[in-house]
């Protein structure tokens, strides 16, 4: 067996884009999909398997990829980001990216990183508190959580807090954190998990869960379980009282861009 030196990591997808979800939409970056991931949400999106080989698209929206043998080490991504240029960051994204802490910890790739997190894993966080420039982290509603627990709920939120604590926003880093939002999201268990992290995050970004399969092709899904403008306008009007509280859907899905 292969020690575990860590200078080697599981890779989905690298590839160049442009930020879709958040504070930072628009901005040019590129992004780093890991495979693997220690929850299973019930809306997610994305294929985050290690099928033996990470997709990599060396033209940015060419839709051509070439396949890289994994796990992918940290000169080959070095290499691979080379040919993208400007960029405001680096997303890491996957599947959990904390999950491979200590490959990220090794990185020195020129750009800023942007980790994207379900921030559930406090042990690994603290791994990264000097390496990250931003934080774009989840705050997981138990009940989009599959397979979660009565018992484990308290746990859950205990770790996502101290994720939020351990990777705050400081004078070099900007933290903020996302809320998927759908019509079974409720006020009550929303504000406390807010107030819990309002400290350590410059906003709260409300993001409407995009139904899965809506893409530029198939723009109208069988089964909507988008939650009402009424709704996310009123969850937003009780939110602003604790925070900036900013409503932004993901806007890749309505381009088309990966
Ligand atoms: C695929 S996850 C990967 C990073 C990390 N595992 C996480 O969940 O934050 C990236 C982002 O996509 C969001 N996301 C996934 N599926 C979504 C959906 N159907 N609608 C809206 N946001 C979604 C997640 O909530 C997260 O903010
Ligand atoms: N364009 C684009 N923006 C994103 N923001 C977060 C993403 C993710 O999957 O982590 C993502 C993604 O997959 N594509
Ligand atoms: S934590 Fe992120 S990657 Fe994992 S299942 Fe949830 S949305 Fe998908
Ligand atoms: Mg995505």
């Amino acid at each position: 067996m292969a020690a575990l030196d860590f200078t080697s990591a599981p890779i989905r997808e690298v590839f160049c884009s442009v930020q879709g979800e958040g504070p930072y939409v628009g901005t040019r970056q590129a992004f780093v999909r890991f495979s693997g991931c220690n929850l299973n949400c019930n809306y997610c999106d994305t294929d985050f398997s290690n099928p033996g080989t990470c997709n990599y698209e060396q033209v940015e929206g060419s839709g051509s990829f070439e396949k890289i043998k994994n796990p992918v080490s940290i000169g080959q991504l070095e290499s691979m980001l080379q040919p993208f240029k400007k960029l405001h960051s680096i997303s890491l994204t996957g599947g959990e990216p904390l999950l491979h802490a200590d490959f990220i910890e090794k990185l020195n790739l020129g750009s800023p990183l942007y980790l994207e997190s379900n921030m559930t894993l406090p042990e690994q966080a603290r791994k990264l508190t000097e390496k990250v420039a931003y934080v774009s982290g989840d705050f997981k509603l138990p009940e989009s959580l599959r397979g979660i627990g009565s018992e484990a709920r308290e746990t859950h939120m205990e770790n996502t807090v101290e994720c939020f604590r351990l990777l705050r926003k400081n004078q070099s880093r900007d933290c903020f954190c996302k809320i998927v939002v759908d019509s079974n999201t409720e006020l009550e268990t929303v504000t406390p998990a807010v107030e819990a992290i309002a400290p350590y995050v410059s906003c709260v970004i409300l993001q409407p869960e995009t139904p899965i399969g809506r893409d530029v092709t198939n723009p109208r899904p069988s089964q909507s379980i988008q939650a009402s403008v009424q709704n996310i306008m009123e969850l937003q009007k009780s939110l602003l009282e604790i925070i900036d509280t900013r409503v932004i859907p993901q806007t890749h899905r309505m381009w088309g861009c990966l």
